[in-house]
């Protein structure tokens, strides 16, 4: 059996409106890569990368969402499996920062258990443009009681900060729900494996109908 190249696996999703940033955050953080361009996500996608955190190797899966309504029945079934869920709104559109309550809601009908969130507010680099101010995404992350943070993933602004963050909070939860003390996160690991494949052939054959056309 081949050995495992990191110690956790954690499965991080980021889901909100069409066009906030959820892809280029995740190319900015991954590949380290900004499009100006606009190409919408098609169903689900995902993109790994390996970080130290307090000397533990951490694979972050991290999976991509398609804003368009049109796959939400498609998306919802991939937050039960994960174990951070990102709300990405755009700072520059009120209307994506409006429907961050539909997507709290969402992710309470469909993640199943109490999941670690954070709300982001995109698009940070594009003062001019902006509709929401700072203190307005504070506010209503404090109201949910999640963490909050602003980001570019054009200028590159606390993208990296976002997920780091995040895998320290979910390694800590990890161990804490320990309780010997040890590393808790074998069969985990295996599970996660395992979702992504059934939901990856579950989500092609859901496309496909999409694609042509029937329900
Ligand atoms: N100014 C600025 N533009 C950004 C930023 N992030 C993304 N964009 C632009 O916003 C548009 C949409 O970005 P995407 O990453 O494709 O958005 P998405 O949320 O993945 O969209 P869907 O796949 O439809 O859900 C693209 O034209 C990006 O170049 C940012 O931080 N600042």
């Amino acid at each position: 059996m081949s050995k495992k190249s990191y110690d956790h696996l954690f499965k991080i999703i980021l889901i909100g409106d069409s066009s906030v940033g959820k892809s280029s955050i995740i190319f900015r953080y991954v590949d380290d890569l900004f499009h100006d361009s606009y190409v919408s996500t098609i169903g689900v996608d995902f993109k790994t990368k390996t970080i130290n955190v307090n000397d533990n190797l951490l694979k972050l899966q991290i999976w991509d969402t398609a804003g368009q309504e049109r796959f939400h029945s498609i998306t919802y079934s991939y937050y039960r499996s994960a174990q951070a869920i990102v709300l990405v709104y755009d700072v520059t559109n009120a209307n994506s920062f409006e429907n961050i309550s539909k997507w709290l809601r969402n992710v309470d009908e469909y993640a199943g258990e109490e999941k670690l969130k954070i709300i982001v507010g995109n698009k940070c680099d594009a003062e001019d443009l902006r509709a929401i101010p700072f203190e307005h995404g504070e506010k209503l992350a404090k109201k949910n009681n999640i963490e909050f943070i602003e980001t570019s993933a054009k200028s590159n602004v606390n993208i990296d900060k976002l997920f780091r963050n995040l895998s320290k909070v979910l390694l800590e939860k990890g161990t804490k729900l320990t309780p010997d003390g040890n590393n808790s996160f074998k069969n985990y690991t295996g599970e996660a494996d395992y979702s992504i494949k059934s939901l990856m052939s579950y989500t092609q054959s859901s496309v496909n109908s999409l694609k042509s056309g029937c329900c």
